[in-house]
């Protein structure tokens, strides 16, 4: 699990050492896990460090003292080096450093035209104008010059963000109107949640942690996200004494005859996923077409161990709408996990009385803040925020939100948020969202698990082997959606087999 701290939870960490009169310590450990970093990314990418051009962007916090003593231990390995100094003063004993082996130091006071050239000059940017102190948003004239550097930028030449990127807030995640663009984010004891929340996660590029001797705890992370390495762990896997029943039975109220490819996809899904059994309910198109694709599945309503409810159903089928309400009648009853998804949405106008994910796009979030908390906010504003407003739905819906966009936000009442990064862009198809709604149903079935962080966690577990599903389904290339669902199996199953072959354990033990 990838797990995120808020810059505040960093900062008491910190205090104790630096009370104890140990600042320097790690600021000298920060700055040479950085410079260690650039050197690498310069071999890799140039061949070498020596003679290589390095620009040094610097503000006048510890984040620029980050980046002198990083520039001087470049300085020493070769590289020519320039420090542009972005606010008129620095770090007093990182500047002294640097003038102590004369490195050239500029100031913002050189034309436009020449910080240009600087800029777009260098083999590596290093960015260490702001860090953890540091609102969204560049100052206006190096906002403007970063803009017009990002339009420029030769393709080869190296970022590397020193913390977080400058300009971005390092725990909401938010962008003000302009911010370093990283290739690489060096960042120090852990990840700040801005690294993790979009939109800032798209300008970090990859992460690398540096450890600098400060303990964060696992259990206080506020946002992770699902990996690799999580996935057969945290699959629900059948044991050995388990039959279909046990295992567990999604009812899917999906589709309708205008839509009845949803209905399909998230069926073709569940059944993927592995779920025990899965129990159709609706008219005969879909039903049929869901048939002749998936003997598996039973038509009509019965027992089931959760819902998956309201993919392809416009508010307008009345049998389906109906069909959605009576499940959740039963859910609120026997508290069954649903999984609510587009038609479904249109029953939702307080706090929901059963354990549930809701799954809207940034136009259905909008609306469902609009109904449940007479917040008008559009879309664009959502994904300015997203985990804000994720969470305001949650808090009002008392349920798991998954916000669907290039990361999906998933935000609960009380709880971390989890961020899965984007797999692929091509999975941007009709019908991918009805594939994932099978997969959180199948997941809700077996799982066994209804509060609503477990809930959350199943959610993150979803969104990533649905990702991984539509890489397997790329291969670098266009997508089906019929194929990212068939394509859930193989990700599971490859997750799972390279977990055994790791730990060498039996087949039956993960
Ligand atoms: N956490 C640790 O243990 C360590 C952190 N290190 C580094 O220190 C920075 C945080 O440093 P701090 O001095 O608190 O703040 P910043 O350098 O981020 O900001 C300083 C300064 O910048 C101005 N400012 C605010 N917003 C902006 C902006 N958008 N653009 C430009 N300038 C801005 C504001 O006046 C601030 O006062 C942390 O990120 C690490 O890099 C250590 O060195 C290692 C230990
Ligand atoms: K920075």
């Amino acid at each position: 699990m990838r797990r995120a701290w808020t810059p505040d939870q960093v900062r008491a960490c910190e205090t104790p050492l630096l009370d104890a009169g140990q600042g320097d310590a790690l600021m000298s450990r920060a700055a040479a896990g950085l410079a260690n970093v650039c050197a690498t990314e310069l071999r890799e990418r140039y061949g070498h460090v020596y003679g290589s051009r390095v620009l040094a962007l610097v503000g006048k916090g510890n984040n620029g003292g980050d980046a002198l003593f990083a520039a001087c231990r470049l300085a020493r390995r070769g590289a020519h080096v320039t420090v542009l100094l972005c606010a008129g003063r620095a770090h007093p004993a990182g500047l002294r450093a640097v003038r102590a082996l004369n490195i050239d130091v500029r100031e913002l006071d050189e034309s436009d035209d020449d910080v240009l050239r600087f800029l777009l000059c260098a083999h590596l940017v290093i960015d260490g104008i702001a860090g953890t102190g540091a609102r969204a948003g560049l100052p206006d004239r190096l906002g403007e010059l970063v803009r017009r550097w990002r339009g420029r930028k030769p393709g080869r030449q190296l970022v590397v963000a020193v913390d977080v990127p400058s300009g971005v807030d390092a725990g909401t995640g938010q962008t003000g109107g302009s911010a370093i663009a990283a290739d690489v984010t060096v960042t120090f004891a852990g990840l700040k949640t801005g690294l993790l929340i979009p939109p800032a996660a798209r300008n970090a590029g990859r992460v690398e942690v540096v450890d600098i001797g400060l303990e964060l705890a696992d259990e206080q992370a506020v946002v992770l996200a699902v990996e690799a390495s999580d996935v057969a762990a945290l699959w629900p896997a059948p044991e050995p004494s388990d039959h279909k029943y046990s295992r567990g039975v999604l009812g899917l109220v999906a589709g309708s005859a205008r839509y009845p490819g949803a209905a399909v996809l998230a069926a073709d899904a569940a059944v993927s996923a592995g779920v025990g059994m899965l129990r159709y309910v609706g008219p005969d198109t879909p039903g049929g077409l869901i048939a002749q694709r998936s003997p598996e599945v039973v038509a009509g309503a019965g027992r089931v161990q959760a819902w998956a409810l309201g993919s392809g159903v416009a508010p307008d089928e009345e049998s389906q709408v109906d069909a959605i309400r009576a499940a959740l009648d039963e859910a609120i009853e026997t508290q069954l996990p649903c999984v609510l998804d587009a038609g479904a949405f249109d029953l939702i106008y307080g706090p929901l009385g059963m354990p549930a994910i809701l799954t809207p796009h940034a136009g259905e979030l909008a609306t469902l803040l609009g109904r449940l908390s007479g917040t008008i906010v559009s879309r664009e504003e959502i994904e300015a925020d997203p985990a804000r407003h994720a969470k305001s739905v949650a808090e009002a819906a008392n349920a798991v939100v998954l916000l669907k966009g290039a990361h999906t936000v998933i935000s609960q009442p009380a709880g971390p948020d989890y961020v899965q990064g984007p797999a692929t862009a091509w999975l941007a198809t009709a019908g991918s969202g009805d594939v994932l709604t099978g997969v959180l149903g199948a997941l809700a079935a077996t799982a066994g698990r209804k509060s609503l962080p477990q809930l959350a966690e199943l959610a993150a577990l979803g969104s990533f082997v649905h990702g991984q599903a539509a890489l397997l389904a790329s291969q670098g290339g266009p997508l089906r959606s019929l194929h990212v669902a068939a394509a859930v199996k193989y990700a599971v199953t490859e997750l799972r087999v390279r977990a055994r072959e790791e730990k060498n354990v039996g087949q039956w033990q993960l």
